[in-house]
């Protein structure tokens, strides 16, 4: 079957004349058409114009007619051999900028060829006899040396300039030039961007290229010029060097990717020695030694059948819904003002002061180490001791400990000696084990708010807003003085445009487990690839791991320690990452070995 035209019909503003349409529908004129399409595109004559094909050549841009040689001069007939996701990617600019794009694949890719102005051939004797200036190599890395074996390159004109674009460098470069007759250009290239993360446009994007062999320079700096125009960031580099860069970066993110694919997370979506050995050098710390006495502390010590008999007292939430302020309407938040005590006073105690001391409420801190001096910079009245502290009667307690000190500060703290209705409120990142332990050692008096804002220095460095605030009125009392003072509290979040989300600490253990504690277990493990820096070639998925790196190792070693020993189902999530991993190497390993029989079966036929 020869080429279909989906060209001509692509283009909004084309009218084809009375002909056209009798020529698409004749198959044995298939050909011809084809043929006549591309003769009219490039020549640029003036019929051309009246056929309405000056707009098909470039529709962005209004062309005079004395340009029209130039603009011409510029467009490309390229030939796609391999037309998946990524060469369709590709065929929808060059077919924009008005070049003249026709496919190869091994499927018939007919239909979507035709919506896009792309002619498709099914047989690649058919591409390579439209004579095409370039041939851009889009098929699968594993596909790439039969798919080259079987190309009638010798139907090629000479000079023919030959793009790849597969992922890897080296190899292509090697099997170009090996495969290729010596009289054809070779640009292997990898534009470091794809269908999904440049959805809207190429611009910023990087696009790295090698001139391995080029002696038509004007025709490979005009197919340079695709990307040059869509703002595309030059990257010229050797093979060699982009493959060195590239395993460090772009591998690592696929496989993390793909590790997280095989996990199933809910909302979230290499084999190399050294991620396999970072993940393990990481497994190890954080099973070592104290992670086998705090579990049995978990699971053997009675606090979880005390705690039963404090159900009674408290009001448990196991359902999940967004909060509606239940504060009676002669309340003004903006009049009320809390005195808040924050015990803890570290990173994340600090961060909550700013915004609660902006926003008029008198803040007391307490820590175990001195931070005097910040907290007069941040307008807070800081105590060394926690009797003089309490002596102050604040309203709330707001606990910013590590998740770690908690059950000691919990023991050690005077509670007795404030006010009985002290409101206590804990931002832990763990929740369940803990509101626990504020069961069984707080005052029977004191109301229980366990919540925790689902944002930190770094994420919301620039404000609040838009970020989750989980809550669990644990144990308010029913008074309206009581209700009205957690509410008012709740409105320090809500205020700054918190989303507040109402939901049992049970459950935000639960579903935390597969959203923050993986996310710091892949960024803690980047860290221990202690290689891993931005470089030239870098994809938009490698930058936001970086980010995702950077966000997590900021905070203490502490918190991430405390989200994995606090929190029963991370056990259970780390052995299926885990899992996942070594499922990912076996599937690479049992791809290569699949390949490595069938050329072993095909030499043994050979010799047959
Ligand atoms: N950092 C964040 O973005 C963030 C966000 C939400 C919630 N949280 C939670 O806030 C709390 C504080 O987090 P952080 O980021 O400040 O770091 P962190 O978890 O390392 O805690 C540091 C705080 O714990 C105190 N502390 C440490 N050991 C202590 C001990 N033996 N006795 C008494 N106090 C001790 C320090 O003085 C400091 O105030 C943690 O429970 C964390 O889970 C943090
Ligand atoms: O923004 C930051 O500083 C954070 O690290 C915030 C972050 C996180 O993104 O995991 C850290 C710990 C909290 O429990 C919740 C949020």
């Amino acid at each position: 079957m020869k080429g279909r035209v989906g060209t001509m019909l692509s283009v909004s503003s084309f009218r084809p004349p009375a002909v056209y349409p009798t020529l698409l529908h004749c198959p044995r004129l298939h050909h011809v058409n084809v043929s006549l399409f591309c003769s009219l595109s490039n020549g640029a004559s003036s019929s051309c114009r009246s056929l309405g094909i000056l707009r098909a050549i470039d529709r962005e841009s209004e062309v005079p007619a004395q340009q029209l040689h130039h603009v011409q001069n510029q467009k490309l007939k390229i030939g796609i051999i391999g037309f998946g996701k990524f060469g369709q990617f590709l065929a929808r600019t060059l077919v924009r900028q008005g070049h003249t794009v026709l496919a190869h694949s091994r499927s018939d890719y007919t239909h979507v060829a035709l919506e896009l102005g792309v002619t498709f051939f099914e047989n690649p004797h058919d591409v390579c006899d439209e004579r095409p200036e370039v041939i851009l190599l889009c098929c699968s890395i594993l596909s790439a040396r039969h798919v080259l074996l079987t190309l009638p390159l010798q139907r090629l004109e000479p000079g023919t300039l030959f793009v790849d674009v597969l992922s890897v460098k080296e190899f292509p470069k090697k099997l170009l030039l090996d495969v290729l007759p010596s009289n054809l250009d070779i640009l292997c290239s990898h534009p470091m961007f794809g269908p999904d993360s440049a959805s809207c446009g190429w611009s910023g994007r990087r696009f790295m290229f090698d001139k391995v062999r080029i002696r038509n320079e004007e025709r490979c700096n005009k197919f340079l010029d695709v990307f040059k125009r869509e703002r595309c960031e030059m990257v010229e580099m050797s093979c060699e060097d982009h493959d060195k860069l590239s395993a460090k970066t772009q591998f690592i993110t696929h496989t993390i990717g793909r590790v997280l694919g095989m996990l199933d997370l809910e909302k979230t979506r290499i084999y190399t020695k050294g991620l396999c050995f970072a993940f393990q050098e990481l497994r190890k710390q954080l099973l070592k030694g104290v992670h086998v006495v705090v579990r049995e502390h978990l699971f053997e010590n009675p606090v979880t059948a005390k705690v039963q008999n404090l159900q009674d007292t408290a009001s448990f939430h196991s359902d999940v819904s967004e909060y509606k302020s239940s504060l009676s309407s002669d309340y003004s938040y903006n009049n009320l003002k809390l005195k808040i005590a924050i015990v803890g006073f570290g990173n994340f105690g600090q961060f909550l002061a700013k915004t609660i001391v902006r926003q008029g409420h008198q803040v007391l801190a307490y820590s175990r180490s001195d931070y005097s001096t910040v907290a007069k910079e941040l307008g807070v009245t800081y105590f060394r001791n926690a009797d003089d502290l309490c002596a102050q009667h604040p309203e709330v307690i707001l606990l910013c400990t590590s998740i770690l000190s908690t059950e000691g500060v919990l023991k050690s703290f005077p509670w007795q000696k404030l006010e009985r209705s002290t409101l206590f409120v804990d931002v832990l990142s763990v929740k369940e084990f803990h509101r626990n332990l504020f069961l069984q050692h707080l005052p029977l008096d004191f109301d229980v708010l366990c919540t925790h804002p689902m944002f930190g220095p770094q994420s919301a460095k620039d404000g609040w807003s838009g970020f989750l605030f989980v809550f669990d009125k644990v144990r308010i009392g029913t008074d309206e003085a009581r209700t009205s003072r957690c509410d008012l509290f709740l409105n320090i979040f809500s205020s700054e445009g918190c989303q507040l989300v109402e939901m049992s600490c049970a459950e935000h253990d639960r579903q935390a487990v597969g959203s923050q504690f993986i996310t710091h277990t892949v960024g803690r493990m980047l860290e221990k690839l202690d290689f891993l820096e931005p470089t030239k070639i870098d994809t938009i998925g490698f930058e936001s791991l970086l980010n995702l790196m950077d966000n997590t190792v900021r905070d203490s070693f502490d918190l991430y320690n405390g989200l994995f020993l606090f929190n029963e189902n991370s056990r259970q999530q780390l052995e299926e990452f885990h899992l996942a991993f070594e499922s990912l190497q076996n599937q690479l390993l049992d791809h290569a070995l699949d390949n490595l029989k069938q050329v072993l079966i095909l030499e043994e036929e050979s010799h047959d």
